[in-house]
């Protein structure tokens, strides 16, 4: 969550859209970025480099320092030390620069309920020197994008939870920035709201060059990213995308129910070389791609197979591996799981 660190800019911002940074030219590039606090060091030495037009999931348990790299990413909070360029611009050298290239998203709603939706847009256009000229017809475009036309003119406290995400983010993109910084976007939004946010967010990606810059603790949202970096005490810890995070961490478990599985072990390991062990579940060997070994093992194995289950690692495993924590406290949805029933032989 952002503290007082982290304000947004009182000053008026520059009125024109920046130019695209060139090819090559990563969106956000952070070196040996640290921050401490009397007392603590909440960033201790990260590097990252983001890609134009990725969606960059930046994950960690709370207090790991997380919304203080944001802050300073942001030019809100300044480094102790490191470089910060976002779409080549020096963060410290140039931040009027850098503002121009943000779209900001936070965790608290910053919308003003005693004015109507447009009225908030209409602030934020004038807040950061939009042409006048452009005005109606962006603010339009993002009601448009937003799913809110028909409640343009409703007051803002009159809104649910999701519309007003959906809100700030259309906010967050008036200006047209390259890269949009959200901070848990859909925190205690129901399922549906939080499907709509995304739904959002993906069409935004569609109509705009944008890259994403997201922290949030839902596990499908992560497994949305295109990279994920994991934070741990100030360190980033693991960085990939998400199925690289989550093969290097370990292989898929396949479980087999079958009508025999003292002599389905048997099998599995005289034939197959495998190491089985048997459960409650019923017998469960580890191999690198559980989807492809399954069907072989039901066409092999003498004994009646009732059902194969192949569980991938997940997210989850691979941030509980990296961090000693799940990504939530609150208990996880388990990994994605393919079960298929199967007659099996015999
Ligand atoms: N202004 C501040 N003064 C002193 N300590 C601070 C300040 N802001 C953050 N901290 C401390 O720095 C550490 C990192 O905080 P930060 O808010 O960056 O973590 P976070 O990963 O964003 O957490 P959360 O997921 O709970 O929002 C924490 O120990 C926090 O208490």
């Amino acid at each position: 969550m952002f503290r007082d660190t982290c304000r947004r800019p009182r000053a008026a911002l520059p009125a024109q859209a920046a130019p695209p940074p060139g090819p090559g030219i990563p969106a956000i590039r952070a070196i040996g970025l640290r921050k401490g606090y009397p007392g603590i060091e909440a960033v201790r030495g990260i590097d990252l480099t983001v890609g134009q037009g990725e969606l960059f999931g930046f994950l960690g348990p709370n207090g790991c320092g997380k919304t203080t790299t944001i802050a300073m990413l942001c030019t809100l909070a300044r480094p102790s030390e490191g470089l910060i360029e976002i779409a080549g611009y020096d963060t410290m050298a140039d931040p009027g620069a850098v503002r121009r290239q943000l779209g900001l998203v936070f965790q608290e709603s910053t919308l003003d309920g005693d004015l109507t939706a447009r009225e908030n847009l209409r602030f934020h256009a004038d807040l950061y020197g939009l042409p006048r000229a452009m005005v109606p017809a962006r603010i339009a475009e993002m009601l448009d994008l937003a799913g809110l036309t028909d409640r343009r003119d409703s007051l803002v406290r009159t809104f649910s939870g999701g519309m007003r995400r959906r809100l700030e983010i259309a906010r967050g993109l008036l200006h047209r920035p390259r890269v949009l910084f959200l901070d848990e976007p859909t925190l205690g939004l129901d399922p549906e709201a939080r499907a709509r946010v995304w739904g959002h967010l993906h069409e935004v990606r569609e109509r705009e060059t944008l890259t994403v810059f997201l922290t949030t603790h839902y596990l499908d949202e992560a497994e949305q990213c295109d990279r994920i970096a994991i934070v741990s005490e100030g360190r980033v810890v693991a960085q990939g995308t998400p199925g690289e995070l989550k093969s290097v961490i370990g292989a898929d478990r396949v479980v087999l129910r079958t009508g025999d599985d003292p002599a389905a072990a048997r099998d599995l390991r005289e034939r197959f070389g495998l190491d089985p062990v048997g459960g409650p579940d019923g017998v469960t060997v580890t191999a690198e791609d559980g989807a492809r070994l399954a069907p072989r093992l039901c066409a092999g194995l003498d004994v009646p197979v009732y059902a194969v289950t192949v569980i991938r690692p997940s997210l989850d495993d691979v941030f509980l591996h990296h961090t000693g924590h799940r990504i939530r406290d609150d208990p996880a949805p388990g990994p994605p799981a393919l079960t298929a029933p199967t007659g099996g032989r015999g």
